[in-house]
Order: C-alpha cells, then structure tokens, then sequence
C-alpha cells in the first residue's frame, strides 16, 4: 500500500474539521499568485471552504475573478461535477487564519519573507493547525525552525499547473511528526494527488535537478548556440520532452526561476546555481514568462499564466518549481 493510501485509512475527514463544533475549518492559502489560486482551485473542487491571504491588494482585488473563471471553465471541460463550489474568503490578514487546520504557504521565493510568514502563522493559528510551505528550494527546516512547533511544518511542493498535475513531491523535516504527515497525505489524498514523500533539502529531488538544467539552458541562449525555440525544440525533438525548458522557465515565472536559483546558490554553496545573467535581465525588464505575456517566448493573453483548467491547451506535464 502506498503511503498515501495508508494515511487516507488512517485518517478521517476529520482531517480539516473543528473539533469543537464539526463546522468544516477552512484551509488557510497565503499568496494568491500562480500557486496559490491553483491550489485554492484544488482544495475547493474537493470541498474545502479556503481562506486566501495576500499582502498586494491587486492580487485581492483579481484573485477572486481568475479563480471563478478557473473553476468555470474546469466545470465545463471536466467529468460533469455540478456541486456548488464551498466558499472563498479573500484576507490581507494572516490573523484572519485563526480558524484553519492546515495552511498552505505559497506566497514569494524569498528566504525573509517566508519566514516572517511562518513565525505569524505559528502565532495566529489554532495550536493543532498543519503548517505547509509550497516552495521550490527553501529548506522546509529553515521556516519550521522559526517556529514554536516545528513538528507541525512540512513542505508541500505542489507541481504547476497544480489543478491538473497528480503528484505532489512532499519534504519532510527530521523533526515533522507522524500526525502532520498523516494529515497532509490525508488531504493530498482526498485532493486525489499522490504524494511522494522525500527528504528535506535545498531543492529536495525535482528542482536541485531542474533548476541547473533551466539556467543552462538560458546560457546556451545568452552564448548564442542557439536561440530559445531551437533549444526548446532540441529538447521536444530529440528527448521526446512535451515542453523545453525555456518554455518550462517561462510558464513557472522568470522571476520565481531567478528566486529559486538564488536560494538554491545560498543554501548549497554551489556556484553553478549562479543565475544566468541573460535570466537577471529579462526579470530587470519585466518580462517574467507567461504570466507578463513574454519571457523567453511570448504569449498571447489567452495563453497568460493563472489558476488552470482542465482545457486543451493546458502543458500537458507538472512542472515541478
Ligand atoms: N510557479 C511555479 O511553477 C511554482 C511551482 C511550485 C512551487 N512554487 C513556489 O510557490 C510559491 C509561489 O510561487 P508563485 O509562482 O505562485 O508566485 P507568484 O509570484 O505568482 O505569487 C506569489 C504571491 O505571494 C504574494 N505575497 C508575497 N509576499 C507575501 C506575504 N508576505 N504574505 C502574503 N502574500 C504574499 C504576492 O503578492 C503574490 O501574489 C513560491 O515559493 C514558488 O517558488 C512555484
């Protein structure tokens, strides 16, 4: 059996719900960017009431019509479910989490910035509430240390386009205890995603790997071997990939690539994360991939990074960052 089934027998629906009143307890999102409207898009298909926080108000203010449209177009394309969607409320307010179980932390790739995020949510949410990041390359030891209870954080590394990619890569710490475990293969389960539990490290498996493939590819670029089509195509053509890795760059976000890359050449030490400077400046510009309409590549709007669909011109695999 594997690891997540033997949770879901484990554990109950119970999973996410107040024990002193059986209301359903929302699950807490914060940041409403590419992650977090997709997982958001997730948790209320599997009829979780959620709770978005966010600090920028345009993310308040947009958040709410790109996850209806998100959930519109999934209804249509997908397998006929007509439930009404649970409730979304939308927060600039970590202290409005007070009522979740379980967090999912999907707001910046920056050290700082999570950890401030961490030590608020220790404070603000209820002493039973699972603590889980969604990043790329931070040490899930490293927010869970901040912590009062770091045997209640782990790291929850849902793939992009999280509605329609099935596995997430699950990080856990030496000191994440087996309830917490439990209870996020619980959830993940009831979201219908597998999980495939690894250690925590930098990176943890995908992207310690994936990341150096991406900056390579950027030099390649920047050296003039070739230019971004032909490398993607190389890697479609020749390796059978569905995506190149100019295009996986551009559809996780230049900005979060670059972020990632910076964790990841703190945290190991290793130079050959050292971003590629051809990477710096198309974030310097602006042009941070899908989601600004031009990367790498360009993008029509319709084409533009948000919560995903099940619809036809999806990416057809997970990318991991
Ligand atoms: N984009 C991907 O493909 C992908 C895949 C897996 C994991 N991740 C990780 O998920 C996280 C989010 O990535 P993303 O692509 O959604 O980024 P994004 O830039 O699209 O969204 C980040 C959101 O976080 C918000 N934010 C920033 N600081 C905040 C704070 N203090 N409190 C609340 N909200 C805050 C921003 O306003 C923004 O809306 C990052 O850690 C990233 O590395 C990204």
């Amino acid at each position: 059996m594997t690891e997540t089934a033997d949770a879901a027998d484990a554990v109950n629906a119970m999973d996410v719900t107040d024990v002193t009143d059986e209301r359903p307890s929302p699950v807490g999102v914060v940041g409403a960017g590419v992650m977090g409207l997709g997982i958001t898009q997730c948790l209320t298909s599997a009829g979780h009431p959620v709770v978005v926080v966010d600090t920028d108000p345009a993310a308040l203010d947009t958040g709410p019509r790109r996850l209806r449209q998100a959930q519109r177009l999934s209804r249509l394309l997908g397998p006929g479910r007509a439930r009404p969607a649970p409730p979304v409320r939308w927060s600039a307010a970590l202290a409005d989490l007070g009522e979740a179980a379980f967090v999912i932390e999907c707001a910046r790739e920056r050290i700082p910035v999570k950890e401030e995020i961490f030590r608020e949510l220790d404070r603000h949410c209820p002493p039973h509430a699972v603590l889980a990041s969604c990043t790329s390359a931070i040490p899930i030891s490293r927010l869970a240390e901040v912590t009062e209870e770091p045997g209640r954080v782990l790291g929850l590394h849902f793939m992009n386009p999280a509605p329609v990619t099935d596995t997430v890569e699950v990080a856990r710490t030496a000191r994440t205890d087996r309830r917490t475990m439990d209870r996020a293969l619980a959830l993940l389960a009831g979201m219908g995603k597998k999980a495939l539990v690894v250690s925590d490290a930098p990176g943890f498996v995908s992207n310690r790997v994936l990341m150096l493939t991406l900056n390579e590819a950027a030099t390649v670029v920047q050296e003039g071997t070739a230019d971004a089509a032909r490398v993607d195509e190389v890697f479609r053509d020749c390796f059978g990939h569905r995506m190149g890795p100019l295009a996986t760059a551009d559809l996780i976000g230049l900005d979060t690539v670059l972020d990632t890359l910076e964790v990841l050449r703190h945290c190991t030490g290793d130079p050959r994360f050292e971003p590629c400077a051809l990477l710096t400046r198309l974030v310097a510009a602006g042009a941070t991939g899908r989601k600004s309409g031009r990367g790498f590549h360009t993008y029509p709007a319709a084409h533009r990074a948000g919560p995903s669909t099940t619809g036809p011109d999806r990416p057809p695999t997970g990318i991991p960052l």
